[in-house]
């Protein structure tokens, strides 16, 4: 199989991300990270661009061992002898020296002639000869170069001394089809091309980095350059990461190889994340949050049926990720069950419908249903069959005014059957209610804890109140729901006690009021 090497950026163009700046020590610590991921060269940064960024440089050359280090300099001799400064140090010093080939950058960014940049380019490449012995050459914007321009400049710098030459897509334009098509001219028009490695670099401004990486593949790329959850200037460049699965993935469609671990993949990714400060969009190929979360009943029906019906990439390949059957209200009976299973909840056929229709009322009005409401409503389903007798809230009034002391009635019913009405007062009225009902409920109450959010948007939210307390010594928590949050807090409260008294499963005394 071909080999391909992997060219890592993301200190350097992923650095240039508006908003990333990373420190040495930072940029230590992933450089060490990059190279236990296995990838061939570590873009460390520009060594002339600032002290910081020359101290950082200099610091992994010093440290990384398995990868080789390089940086990067304008055509320019005082770049590249900063960057000879910095990396003469490591283990095989490489450079990375560009210069613009396109006729919009050539004319209105560097003022010269086509024939000017040709001697430039091939003056920077012998003078970084002199130190380096691997020089890297890249044509900046060479996806918009005119091509007899580009294999003519190529061919100059690869006498001059080049062992890579690199065609980036620096802003993104072209389509897979014409960036293969490059790499086809340039390799079939420039004579001793096969001596030199051949480098794709691909930025994600129309969304298809990653499409024209793989198409230079094809074409005759041995490098690919990009950075780690595609992090960099504007859009981003080609995320490593999807490169390294979709070559691994469709192996027989690509028939080449890399060094990477993939199983370093997710590590990479969160420290890089962490260090940067860039959030991983939760969509995002390979290493978003939902890259393995299943959240449709039928999606879900499959993944337990069969995984590979709807996961082509097994979370294990990557590290430390995995499968996710998320509850919400596209969710089916199977992965309900499953979960409840997975919570311990053995329910009967019945019960399981039962409590499925609960699940999916309350998936209508929560976004996000978690681990707490799926065993409150399951424990719910549990009191509602339970022979044990438990107390039922009939009626509660509050009288609250500013001027006056906030007062609560409440009727429930006792687990004996019989109705009891009491009233209290407290400082507030959530106060007053517990008062009351601590007066209604027999046995020890202490609240531990109280929240009450609301559920949807607008007038018509409701009010969902949690209550944690301890009951007769033991921890519980509960919760219900109501267009109203005290009759929510009322409600929660007795859900509280029951929810205890039906896991104690005993036989509660009659209040004694
Ligand atoms: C596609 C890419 O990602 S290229 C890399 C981009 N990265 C960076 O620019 C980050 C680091 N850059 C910097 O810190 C600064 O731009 C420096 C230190 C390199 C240069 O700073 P300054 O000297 O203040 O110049 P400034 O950035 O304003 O302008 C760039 C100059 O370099 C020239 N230049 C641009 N590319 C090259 C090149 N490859 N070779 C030679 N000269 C170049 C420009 O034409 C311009 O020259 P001018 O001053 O004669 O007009
Ligand atoms: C310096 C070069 C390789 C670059 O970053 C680009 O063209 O995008």
């Amino acid at each position: 199989m071909r080999k391909i090497d992997i060219f890592d950026t993301t200190l350097r163009d992923g650095e240039q991300s508006a908003g990333i700046n990373l420190n040495t020590a930072e940029k230590i610590e992933i450089a060490r990270q990059l190279e236990r991921f296995g990838v061939t060269i570590i873009e460390s940064g520009f060594p002339a661009a600032s002290p910081g960024d020359f101290d950082a440089v200099q610091r992994i050359a010093g440290t990384v061992k398995n990868s080789i280090v390089t940086g990067l300099a304008r055509s320019v001799e005082s770049d590249i002898a900063t960057a000879w400064e910095a990396l003469k140090g490591s283990e095989q010093p490489h450079v990375h020296i560009f210069l613009a080939t396109s006729p919009i950058h050539m004319e209105h960014k560097l003022m010269k002639t086509p024939e000017q940049v040709v001697e430039t380019a091939v003056a920077s490449v012998k003078y970084a000869k002199q130190f380096f012995p691997l020089v890297q050459w890249s044509a900046e914007d060479a996806s918009r170069s005119e091509p007899e321009f580009l294999a003519r400049i190529i061919r100059e710098v690869i006498k001059a001394g080049a062992t890579t030459i690199n065609l980036p897509d620096t802003v993104g334009y072209a389509t897979p089809q014409e960036y293969g098509a490059l790499f086809r001219y340039i390799t079939e028009n420039v004579v001793g091309i096969e001596n030199v490695k051949l480098s794709a670099h691909c930025h994600n401004d129309l969304g298809m980095a990653t499409a024209n990486t793989l198409a230079a593949i094809e074409n005759g790329a041995t490098q690919i350059e990009g950075t780690i959850n595609g992090i960099g200037e504007r859009a981003g460049n080609v995320a490593l990461e999807e490169i390294a699965v979709a070559l691994h993935i469709r192996k027989q469609v690509y028939s080449v190889e890399t060094d990477i671990h993939l199983k370093e993949i997710k590590r990479t990714s969160q420290l890089v994340s962490q260090l940067t400060g860039s959030i991983i969009q939760p969509n995002k190929a390979v290493v978003g949050k939902n890259a393995f979360a299943h959240e449709s009943g039928i999606h879900q029906d499959g993944m337990l049926k069969n995984p590979l019906t709807y996961e082509i990439i097994t979370p294990e390949l990557i590290g430390d990720a995995k499968t996710e059957l998320v509850l919400g209200k596209h969710s089916g009976r199977h992965a309900f069950k499953d979960r409840a299973l997975k919570m311990g909840f053995e329910l009967s056929e019945e019960k399981l419908k039962k409590a499925f229709v609960e699940f999916k009322k309350l998936a209508d009005r929560k976004k996000v249903i978690v681990e707490e409401d799926l065993l409150v409503l399951l424990t719910d389903q549990q009191i509602n069959d339970s022979e044990i007798p438990v107390y039922k809230l009939e009626n509660v009034q509050v009288h609250y005014g500013t001027a006056n002391i906030p007062t609560a009635t409440v009727s429930a019913y006792q687990p004996n059957g019989e109705l009891v009405t009491e009233a209290a007062t407290g400082a507030g009225s959530v106060e007053a209610i517990f008062n009351t009902l601590e007066r209604i409920v027999a046995g020890e109450v202490h609240i531990l804890d109280y929240r009450v959010t609301s559920i949807g948007k607008g007038r018509d939210a409701l009010g969902e109140a949690v209550i944690n307390m301890t009951y007769d010594g033991e921890t519980v928590t509960g919760r219900d729901v109501a267009q109203d949050v005290l009759e929510a807090t009322a409600k929660a409260y007795l859900n509280t006690v029951n929810r205890q008294l039906v896991k104690a499963g005993q036989k509660v005394k009659v209040a004694v009021v």
